[in-house]
């Protein structure tokens, strides 16, 4: 695999109707990327292994902007992860280039984590090896105390944690070193209404401050009510890119006959969308 290089994107001139509109720039440039993946499945001819590749993300190009929430939406193995990855620089592209204005944080994965500490130690030791100061850790304990908000659990091995305990540690650990472009991989369904509220309070002081996230989700009333654009990928491809409402609606709706089982109804939704999104950007119908 050649390997993704990352640089900082250029200012762009104006021109582009969608950037204009925005008045934003560019954090993240994403150029003809595609994640291949070499399987070995099946027995072949005396028992020799077979090598097939995956096409996990098919060469993809877009931009995202300061200011956007950017939902990534598919059936499964549709290629969110892989592209997620790839952008913030964990795996190489198969081909392609991503560019990006600052470093991409993935949540959960920049701070590497002992379980063995308790949460508040844990603070910490995320808090330095993403970068902040010593100085700065008091402060940061703090916000991320209350973000996290798992009460006394702070200060308990994080090897007893629940998962959602776990990971609304590592949300609000990765949120503490103010990245500009900040990924999302899991479920922000991990608390009550409350913890959704910071959460979602958090997330827009990252875009408030010219940042941009990315969210992964299969929920499309997630993406609906948290991201100003959506992504909709199938089989590594676009479907749709456009207003997070409008393409979690159709998202919505195709992923309803599939689970109805009604393949032909699916499969037509799926080419409908495609066709309205190879026209470009698509904007709120408002329906
Ligand atoms: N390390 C790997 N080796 C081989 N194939 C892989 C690897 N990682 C992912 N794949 C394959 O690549 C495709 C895309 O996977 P990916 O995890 O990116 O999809 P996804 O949309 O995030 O899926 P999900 O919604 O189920 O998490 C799938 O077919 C998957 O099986």
């Amino acid at each position: 695999m050649s390997s993704t290089k990352r640089t900082i994107i250029p200012r762009v001139a104006p021109g582009n109707p969608r950037i204009d509109s925005l008045s934003q720039q560019p954090n993240i440039l994403v150029n003809q990327v595609s994640v291949d993946y070499p399987v070995y499945t099946q027995r072949g001819v005396r028992g020799r292994r077979v090598r097939k590749i995956v096409h996990a993300v098919q060469p993809l190009s877009f931009t995202a902007h300061e200011g956007e929430f950017i939902g990534l939406v598919g059936r499964n193995g549709s290629g969110k992860s892989s592209l997620l990855r790839v952008i913030a620089g964990l795996e190489s592209s198969t081909t392609g280039t991503v560019y990006a204005s600052a470093r991409p944080s993935l949540v959960g994965v920049g701070a590497a984590l002992n379980q063995e500490l308790t949460g508040r130690q844990n603070i910490a030791l995320g808090c330095l090896a993403m970068g902040l100061k010593k100085h700065q850790l008091a402060e940061a304990e703090h916000k991320v105390i209350e973000l996290a908000g798992i009460g006394e659990a702070i200060d308990r091995p994080m090897r007893t944690y629940s998962s959602g305990m776990g990971a609304r540690l590592r949300f609000a650990i990765s949120l503490a070193a103010k990245p500009r472009i900040m990924l999302i991989d899991e479920a922000l369904s991990t608390g009550d209404a409350a913890y959704a509220e910071r959460s979602a309070q958090a997330m827009q002081e990252v875009l408030d401050d010219a940042g941009t996230v990315f969210l992964v989700s299969h929920a499309a009333q997630t993406i609906e009510d948290l991201c100003n654009r959506a992504i909709w990928l199938d089989f590594g491809e676009f479907v749709m890119d456009g207003d997070a409402r409008e393409v979690a609606r159709k998202y919505r709706w195709f992923a309803h006959n599939l689970a109805q089982g009604d393949e032909a109804k699916a499969a037509q939704l799926l080419a409908d969308a495609k066709a309205l999104g190879a026209q470009g950007y698509v904007q709120d119908s408002g329906a």
